[in-house]
């Protein structure tokens, strides 16, 4: 049988006496697109943390690509890709300067990172663009760029948070396109969103409510098992209590 992308025991993370994270338990397969929901604060960054090898957990186990997250966080590091909230990319460096930087920290070599750049800002229609700096080009842009500069070392699993964040609905629909494209080339997908609509994109998901999973499986089946119309219904019944009812 395949091992799982991820797996996730009982991890659990606390700050103090709060508990961040608390227990969660679940597998994502290779090629999955699995969306992690919650409403703010509900513990994703956190356990995306702890699944990216950058934090320790307070307790229960995890492996990610086959690595456990306690003893082997540095091979985590080279086999994930990682588009964190805040931008993964030097606004004041240059689109090509950027792929550069990753493509050097990642240990391709001189030849992968101009053959890989050169594809990559083609695809994108950046390639006119190249010396353009970061922060100058359209957040729609930006996203994109960070997304495909996590994939520059074609990991097996790349975590993406919130990555369409306050970009329009059409840039989030292409975004939406870069992401089934990597998950059709065998990339596992690990994706936390705000909206609604992106989480029936994907092939599973779980929600997050204070640090728990309240609910795991595909949008279909969740929505069968619950009830309810959509996915949006579903985080509010369970995300939001005390809306859905009062
Ligand atoms: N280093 C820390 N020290 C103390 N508390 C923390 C720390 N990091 C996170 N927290 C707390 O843990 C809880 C979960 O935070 P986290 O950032 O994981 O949530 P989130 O689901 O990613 O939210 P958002 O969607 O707003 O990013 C929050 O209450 C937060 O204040």
């Amino acid at each position: 049988m395949t091992a799982p992308a991820i797996e996730a025991r009982g991890l659990t993370r606390t700050f103090g006496a709060f508990t961040a994270v608390d227990h969660i338990t679940f597998d994502v397969w290779p090629g999955e697109v699995f969306g992690f929901l919650g409403a703010n604060g509900a513990g994703k960054t956190t356990a995306i943390r702890m699944l990216t090898g950058l934090l320790a957990p307070s307790g229960g186990e995890a492996r990610v690509a086959g690595f456990d997250v306690y003893t082997e966080s540095e091979a985590i590091k080279r086999a994930i890709g990682y588009m964190s909230q805040r931008f993964s990319l030097y606004d004041d460096l240059t689109v090509g300067e950027n792929v550069q930087l990753y493509g050097g920290i990642y240990d391709l070599t001189d030849a992968e990172i101009r053959d890989r750049a050169a594809a990559m800002l083609e695809r994108l229609g950046l390639t006119a663009h190249r010396r353009a700096r970061v922060r100058d080009i359209p957040l729609g842009w930006k996203q994109k760029l960070a997304f495909s500069v996590a994939l520059l070392h074609r990991p097996r699993v790349v975590f993406l948070d919130e990555p369409t964040s306050g970009v329009d609905p059409i840039v989030r629909r292409q975004f939406w396109e870069m992401i089934y494209e990597a998950a059709h080339a065998g990339t596992t997908v690990f994706v936390t969103t705000h909206y609604m609509d992106e989480a029936e994109y994907c092939d599973r998901i779980s929600i997050m409510v204070a640090g728990r999973i309240e609910a795991c499986g595909a949008p279909a089946d969740l929505k069968r098992e619950f009830g309810v119309e959509s996915v949006d219904e579903l985080f509010v019944r369970l995300a939001r209590p005390a809306e859905a009812t009062g």
